[in-house]
């Protein structure tokens, strides 16, 4: 059974449809990444599967407990981090897991487990207060943690992180299903952050589920393809117009999509041999690795942002 299951899944604000009949699929154990722009719908989602928002209309089904029918049912199957944290500063980071450990009912050895999970067992007696914007966002996760939920929501995990914050943080969210033997769904609108952390990905676009599978799959699947570097890229666009490919723009320069089993060296000589008969100096060219950002660009075919830049 798969952790998560909608169909059809829509919310409207006003006439305004902010998720727009999303039907997805979250294997069992996977980490699977929403990624979208800001504005797409991918809180609203995590909303409606935790209980927060009602769909206006679909389906949806958290370890297979409809989540209109039996509201309660499903959000207990999901431990999240999507908002603010609520932490108190005084109290120190044991105490704060404590409080909703009582609240929830748990075994009071629960704290100790989650911290343990965290890596914050040795910090856990120091002041909420005092910790870093990192601590706090894994004692989120921590909380998030109690009662050993199967599938773990997290809104933007590496918000507001410093560098070093981001690289642990995406290294912690790799290893959370063996951790903690969760599913893990994170939400982000950087492209990176899911490259590197996801086993599954689903593109949020304007509402609507663009693309959805396993990262890997995805990007065998995508068309060859070959990034170039050259002093004019608008007059190398119009040499290459006649040639039958897709060509876009990215960080580094042009990228032209291949159609698949064109055969990569012959295709980079012919470009090549072309530009320079035309007279545009070409610094570099050849075979580009499948990357999130192309299966992103193929699946919207409306980003045409240079990869390091939130999509
Ligand atoms: N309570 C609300 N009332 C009206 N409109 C809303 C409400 N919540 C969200 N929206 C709208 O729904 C759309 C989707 O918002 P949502 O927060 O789900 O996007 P997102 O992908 O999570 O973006 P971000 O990364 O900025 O959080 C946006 O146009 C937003 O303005």
């Amino acid at each position: 059974m798969a952790a998560i299951e909608t169909e059809g899944l829509t919310r409207l604000f006003g006439d305004r449809r902010a998720v727009d009949g999303v039907s997805m699929t979250v294997p069992d154990h996977s980490v699977y990444g929403v990624l979208g722009r800001n504005g797409a719908g991918k809180t609203t989602t995590m909303k409606m599967l935790t209980g927060l928002l009602r769909p206006s209309s679909g389906v949806a089904r958290v370890c297979g407990v409809d989540v209109v029918k039996d509201r309660r049912g499903a959000a207990r199957k999901i431990g999240a981090l999507l908002e603010a944290h609520g932490f108190y500063g005084h109290l120190s980071g044991r105490e704060n897991l404590d409080l909703t450990r009582r609240l929830l009912g748990l075994a009071t050895t629960e704290v100790d487990r989650v911290l343990d999970v965290v890596d914050m067992t040795r910090d856990g007696g120091r002041r909420v207060g005092d910790y870093s914007l990192g601590m706090r966002q894994r004692l989120g996760i921590a909380r998030a943690l109690l009662g050993s939920p199967p599938v773990l929501m997290l809104d933007e995990p590496t918000n507001g992180l410093d560098p070093d914050g981001i690289a642990d943080m995406r290294h912690f969210l790799r290893e959370l299903p063996i951790r903690a033997g969760a599913t893990v769904l994170l939400s982000s609108h950087l492209l990176g952050e899911i490259e590197q952390t996801a086993t599954h990905v689903g593109v949020i676009h304007q509402g609507r589920l663009v693309v959805e599978g396993e990262l890997a799959r995805l990007k065998a699947e995508l068309a060859p393809e070959i990034g170039l570097r050259v002093d004019d890229p608008a007059r190398a666009r119009a040499v290459l117009r006649s040639r039958d490919l897709t060509l876009s723009d990215d960080a580094d320069g042009l990228v032209a999509q291949l159609r698949p089993g064109d055969n990569h060296d012959q295709v980079c000589a012919a470009l090549n041999r072309d530009l320079v008969a035309a007279g545009v100096a070409v610094f570099s060219i050849g075979a580009r690795a499948p990357s999130l950002e192309g299966v992103y660009r193929a699946a919207s075919a409306v980003s045409r942002r240079p990869v390091s830049e939130p999509v």
